[in-house]
Order: structure tokens, then C-alpha cells, then sequence
């Protein structure tokens, strides 16, 4: 089976300043990856790169066969790439409710598309806050928020850069119950976190990026039996 995502060979440059050099992987059609590793190693350089957001010196980013490299983001975005960034980027000035359908669409024709009510019914809680604006929303309900607007655009391929970071546990619970339930209906994920812990239940396979370069590539299993690789490039 094709992959739905294939990363060949990514070189990525903040001027002449090289951070990627040569990183290559693949998502398939309901996978779910990870992508960890220390700060700084160049995992949210690769998200920004395969949409669209950099220019890669070298390499390629076919989604579904098209290539995508270089953008446009909206292309990118359109072709069925959802990111829930670093930092959540809420609209702050905008309700709940408004941020959701700001940017919603069926773009893929998906036979089951996400409505407001099925990201509702996955959380509850931004239901009930419908009417406040994104500022007064806690961490996790940011990034809820963050996760049900990304959903709306009924994406084929989502990617979380920082899934929990800085939420409180209870939060934390919340967001990985949410991308099993998200695995189980078949959608494909990057997921790129400190928390290793639950996602050795969820995850297919793992890539450990240390200073631009994928170093170890595995599933949960052959993670657990070589615990060195943690403690060496991710430091738990
Ligand atoms: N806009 C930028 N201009 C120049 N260098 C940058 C820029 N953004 C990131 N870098 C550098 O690129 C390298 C990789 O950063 P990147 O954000 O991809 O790492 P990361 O693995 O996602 O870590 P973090 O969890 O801290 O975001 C770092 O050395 C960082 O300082």
C-alpha cells in the first residue's frame, strides 16, 4: 500500500543556518507517528516544512502521490493536511463557536464529515463554553479548541506539534483520550510530544530526531526494549 504521507530526504535551511539534513519518513493511511526528541533537534522545522510554511533545499513531501514541497500553505492545507501548532494559535477575539467554523470545510468530500456537533460530542466542554471568546479558554480547552477547529477542516493527515505541553494532567488525559477515539475512526497522525508514556500505547512506530537527522526509526515494543535510546535522545 502507497503512503499517504512520504518525506524524502528533507534539507531545511533558516538562512544559512542548516537544521534538517536529510529527513526521511512515512505515514500511511490511520497510522500514528511520533516524532521526539530533545528541543531544538528540528521537529517543529519539519512540520513547518511539509506545510508549505519553508522551502526545503533538498527533498521532497508527497502527500496521496502530489508533491507539495514549497507550498502554497493553502495548498497544503486544502490537499487534506491539518497542523495543531505549537502555541494553538487561537483566535482571540473570536468565540468558541467562531473559531471552529472559521476555517471548517468538507474540502475531500469526506462520507462522514466533522460537523460541530461530532466535535462537540468528542468534547463536550467547548460546547459549553460555545459562546466565550478563545482568551478566556484554560490550556486545555486551547487546545481543544485547537484540535476540533483542525478536525472541521476534515483533514486526512493531522499533525500535533507540543499535543500537551504545559497542560495540567487532568487536560493531558483529555487530549490523549481524544486521539485515540481519532485513531480508532482512521485518521492519520504525527504527534510530536515530551510525554512519551501514552503514546507507547498509541503509536505505530516512532522517529527520534536528534540535530536534523531521523538517528532511530521503531514501534512501541522495540522502544520499550532499548531504553537507552530515550534516556540518550529525549532524556527521560
Ligand atoms: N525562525 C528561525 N530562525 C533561525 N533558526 C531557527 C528558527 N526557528 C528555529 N530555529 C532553529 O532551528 C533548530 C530546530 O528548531 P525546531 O523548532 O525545529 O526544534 P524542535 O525540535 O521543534 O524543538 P522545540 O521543541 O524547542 O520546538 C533550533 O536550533 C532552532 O534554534
Amino acid at each position: 500500500m502507497k503512503p499517504l504521507l512520504q518525506i524524502s530526504d528533507l534539507e531545511t535551511l533558516y538562512g544559512a543556518s542548516q537544521v534538517l539534513f536529510g529527513i526521511s519518513f512515512q505515514v500511511h493511511e490511520g497510522e500514528l507517528v511520533t516524532l521526539i526528541g530533545r528541543n531544538g533537534m528540528g521537529k517543529t522545522t519539519t512540520v513547518r516544512t511539509i506545510m508549505g510554511l519553508l522551502t526545503p533545499r533538498k527533498g521532497s513531501v508527497l502527500f496521496k502521490g502530489d508533491s507539495l514541497e514549497g507550498g502554497p500553505t493553502y495548498r497544503v492545507a486544502r490537499a487534506g493536511i491539518a497542523v495543531v501548532p505549537e502555541g494553538r494559535q487561537i483566535f482571540p477575539n473570536l468565540t468558541v463557536r467562531e473559531n471552529l467554523i472559521a476555517t471548517a470545510g468538507n474540502r475531500n468530500d469526506a462520507l462522514e464529515p466533522w460537523t460541530l456537533a461530532r466535535v462537540y460530542q468528542l468534547f463536550p466542554r467547548l460546547q459549553e463554553r460555545e459562546r466565550n471568546l478563545g482568551t478566556t479558554l484554560s490550556g486545555g480547552e486551547q487546545q481543544m479548541l485547537a484540535i476540533g477547529r483542525a478536525l472541521l477542516t476534515n483533514p486526512q493527515l493531522l499533525i500535533l506539534d507540543e499535543a500537551t505541553e504545559g497542560l495540567a494532567p487532568l487536560a493531558r488525559a483529555e487530549i490523549w483520550k481524544c486521539l485515540e477515539q481519532l485513531k480508532a475512526v482512521g485518521l492519520a497522525l504525527i504527534v510530536i510530544d515530551k510525554n512519551i508514556g501514552p503514546l507507547m500505547r498509541l503509536a505505530d512506530r516512532h522517529h527520534v530526531i536528534e540535530k536534523g537527522r531521523i538517528v532511530w526509526t521503531g514501534n512501541s515494543d522495540q522502544l520499550r526494549a532499548e531504553p537507552q535510546i530515550l534516556r540518550e535522545y529525549v532524556g527521560v
